[in-house]
């Protein structure tokens, strides 16, 4: 294998979910956060629609805020949990930038959600890759509001557009090892 192959064999195998609480607070420059939002330009896209959106936090504070705000707004009293509120209000609290993705559909585009979806969650894994790269934490989030048609409302969406996730990108100390539970040879199979 070459040195190209070693090198972005390494970040991948490197990059790991480090949850928001275990990051430390550290600012990233914006610029890093620019340089990988670029990379995430460059995701592959059917028909080059690039459907992917990116709202960036530069306080993951004032999201979690948004998200607590949009759970208690839109839960039912008998479903509240303030436990819940508090999780979503702090997530982000000792992350340095959050970043909401989603996918959006241009209109009369004839290619399959299916595809503009996973154009999307390329460009998520670009931004990821490039994070590990620069020795940053990350987070890639579903969890509180964000699959809820609250969300979808508060970030202005259209019915076929997604929200896919909730990047959080921090530093932390400490770093999680990796699994995989099921051997890849059983999710291969060879033609030959
Ligand atoms: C689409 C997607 C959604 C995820 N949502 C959550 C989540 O809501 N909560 C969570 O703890 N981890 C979430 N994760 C992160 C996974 O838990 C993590 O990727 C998995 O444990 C494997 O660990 P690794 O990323 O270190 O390889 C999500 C990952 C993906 C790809």
């Amino acid at each position: 294998m070459n040195n190209t192959f070693n090198i972005i064999s390494s970040v991948i195998k490197n990059r790991r979910t480090t949850k928001p609480p275990e990051m430390n607070g550290e600012k990233i420059p914006d610029e890093q956060i620019n340089a990988l939002l670029e990379l995430a330009d460059w995701a592959p896209t059917h028909a080059n629609t690039e459907p992917w959106n990116f709202t960036v936090y530069t306080n993951g504070k004032t999201f979690g805020k948004q998200h607590a705000e949009l759970y208690a707004a839109s839960t039912a009293a008998e479903s509240y949990m303030q436990m819940t509120y508090e999780k979503l209000l702090h997530m982000g609290d000792k992350a340095s930038h959050v970043i909401v993705c989603t996918m959006q559909r241009k209109p009369l585009v004839r290619i399959p959600v299916l595809e503009e979806i996973a154009a999307t969650a390329c460009a998520m894994q670009n931004i990821l890759l490039g994070a590990t790269a620069l020795g940053i934490a990350s987070y890639w989030g579903s969890g509180g509001m964000v699959h809820s048609p609250a969300m979808k409302q508060f970030l202005n969406l259209d019915t076929h557009d997604v929200v896919m996730g909730v990047l959080y990108l921090g530093y932390s100390d400490t770093k999680p090892t990796g699994k995989r539970n099921i051997p890849l040879s059983d999710k291969v199979t060879w033609v030959r």
